[in-house]
This record gives structure tokens, sequence and C-alpha cells, in this order.
């Protein structure tokens, strides 16, 4: 993306996905002409103005969302689903025309974001962490909104890594398998330094273990034309060690655990469309 391209971004909602989207935008050396960050406490804000951009508090100031919507080409609204009511509102009122609005929240479909904003000029974007190292995934749905600002948001988001447009029931289906599947793999690394641990490694090598196997599987996905399963089968040697490991989880049907929790996912995905409730009480 050129620097004459590259629009001012402002992000509303600085917290965990923010600053994955915003570090990997560093990496690619996206040029933003400014970049402006609202979070809610004033201490969040500090923590951000080290890392070099211009970051509001609503704590400092109550019309920090407004104020950072109204200087921005690209806005990001990335708080939690069931705070749409209180933070899009003032956002949609401080638009300026040529502008528009990314949401990133999970569940929010585009009708309720249009009629809270004010504008057509909003698309979903469903992202993942790995947009962090710039070997992200994100599903969007651009909706009725302007093709010219969808097609910088596009741009935008390949920086970060591949993009799929999909249709709203697609993107809430994004939510779990790429949204929420890398925190998949990373469990499936906890459990495997803990079966480390199991058979008597310390945990520090038990974690080496781990990580190095799902960083070598991940960059030989990367780099091989070959399917998954291909790439499995050339290691499970005929009645070999791999065979008899792997059938444990066919014995134990790991194929409809991960369906399972795959519609797990989706079903709160929906449930965060229809009544975006905080199900504990957290809005950190
Ligand atoms: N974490 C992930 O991997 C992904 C998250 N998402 C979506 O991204 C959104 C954010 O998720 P996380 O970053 O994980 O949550 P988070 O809790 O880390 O970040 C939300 C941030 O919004 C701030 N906030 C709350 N009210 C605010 C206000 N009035 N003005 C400004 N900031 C306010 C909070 O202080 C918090 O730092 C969610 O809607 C989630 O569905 C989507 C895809 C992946
Ligand atoms: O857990 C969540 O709700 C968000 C959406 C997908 C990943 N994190």
């Amino acid at each position: 993306m050129t620097v004459a391209e590259a629009p001012a971004l402002a992000v509303v909602g600085a917290g965990s996905l923010a600053r994955t989207l915003l570090a990997g935008w560093r990496r690619s050396g996206v040029p933003f002409p400014a970049v402006t960050t609202v979070s809610l406490t004033a201490a969040r804000a500090a923590e951000l103005r080290a890392d070099g951009v211009t970051a509001l508090s609503v704590e400092e100031d109550p019309d920090a969302a407004a104020s950072a919507a109204a200087a921005a080409r690209v806005v990001v609204i990335a708080v939690k689903p069931w705070m749409v009511d209180d933070v899009l509102p003032a956002v949609g009122a401080a638009l300026q025309p040529g502008t528009i609005v990314v949401s990133v929240l999970a569940g929010v479909r585009l009708a309720r974001l249009r009629d809270l904003l004010g504008t057509v000029d909003v698309v979903r974007v469903l992202p993942n962490t790995p947009s962090h190292v710039n070997a992200g995934f994100a599903g969007i749905v651009a909706g009725g909104a302007d093709a010219s600002l969808v097609g910088i948001v596009r741009e935008l988001f390949a920086e970060l890594g591949d993009v799929m447009d999909v249709d709203e029931d697609g993107l809430d289906a994004l939510t779990v398998l790429s949204g929420s599947g890398p925190a998949f793999a990373f469990l499936l690394a906890e459990k495997l330094a803990a079966a480390a641990e199991h058979q008597g490694f310390g945990p520090h090598d038990a974690e080496r273990i781990a990580r190095a196997v799902l960083v070598g599987a991940g960059a030989l996905l990367a780099d091989s034309r070959s399917s998954p399963a291909e790439l499995r089968r050339r290691i499970t040697s005929l009645r070999g060690v791999t065979h008899h490991a792997v059938e444990v989880f066919e014995d134990r049907d790991l194929g409809s655990i991960v369906i399972d929790a795959a519609d797990a996912g989706l079903a709160r995905a929906r449930e965060l469309a229809s009544a975006p409730a905080d199900p504990v009480g957290t809005t950190s």
C-alpha cells in the first residue's frame, strides 16, 4: 500500500485484538498518515503512546471515540460485542463523508451496526491473532458499503494475511474456525507439553518440544503443496509409532470433538448477534 493510499486510522477499543492488528500493520510498514487509538483507561493509553501512536482514553476525555472517528478515514471498532450500544452512536455521529467503519466484533450483524452508526459504509471483518506476524486469516462481509472504501479495507487486511469474502452466516462460522482456531492449535501445544512432562521432561523442555512441533508443522504446511492428510501420512510408518498414537485420537473420535467445539462457538456467535450480553460481567 502506498503512502498516498494509506488512510488515517482510528481504532476504538485498544485491547488484545487491536494491538495485534496494529503490530501487524507496523511490521508490514503500512504508512498510515495518522493512527489514533481509544482505550477505556488512561493507563492503557499511556502504554500505547510508548508504541508511538496518538492514544486517547475515555477516562481522560469522554468524547475520545468521537474525536478519533472524526479525524479518520478508516475506523476500526474493537470493543467487546456487548459494548456496541454505548460506543457506536457517538462514533457514527462524528463520521465524516468518505470514512468507512470496520467492525471486528464477533456476532454483531451489519443491520445492527448500520442502525447504531447511521451509515451504510460499515463492513464486518473477522481477523485472528496470527495477524500479529502477518500470517493471519480474515473473513470480510462488504454489505452495501462503498466499493472503493471496501477496497481500502480489503487491502489493509491483506497486509496481515489471507482475506476471504463471505456472507454474514459465513462470517459467524469463520469466527470460530479461523478466529478461535489459533486457540485450538495453542491448546494442542499445551496438551503436548503436558504429555512431555508426563513422560519425564521438565516444564521448560516440555514447552520447547511443543513449540518446535507446532511451529515446524505449520512451516511445513505453509511451504508444501501436499494436503495435511498427506503430510500426516508421510510420518505414519506402517504399524509404527505414529500409527499407534493417532489411533488413540481416532478411537476417541477427535473429528467429532472438533466439530462439537466449532458448533459450540458458532452457537455463541449467533447468541452475540441476537442478545449481546456479557455472561460473566467482565468488561476489562
Ligand atoms: N481476540 C481475538 O482473537 C479476536 C477478537 N475479535 C473481536 O474483537 C473484539 C475485541 O476483542 P479483544 O481485543 O479480544 O477484547 P479486549 O477485552 O482485549 O479488548 C476490548 C477493549 O475495549 C476497551 N473498551 C471498552 N469500552 C470501551 C469504550 N467505551 N471506548 C474505548 N474502549 C473501550 C476495553 O478496555 C478493552 O481494552 C471483540 O468484539 C471480539 O469479538 C474478533 C476476532 C478475533
Ligand atoms: O472469543 C471470541 O469471542 C473472539 C472471537 C473469535 C476469537 N476471539
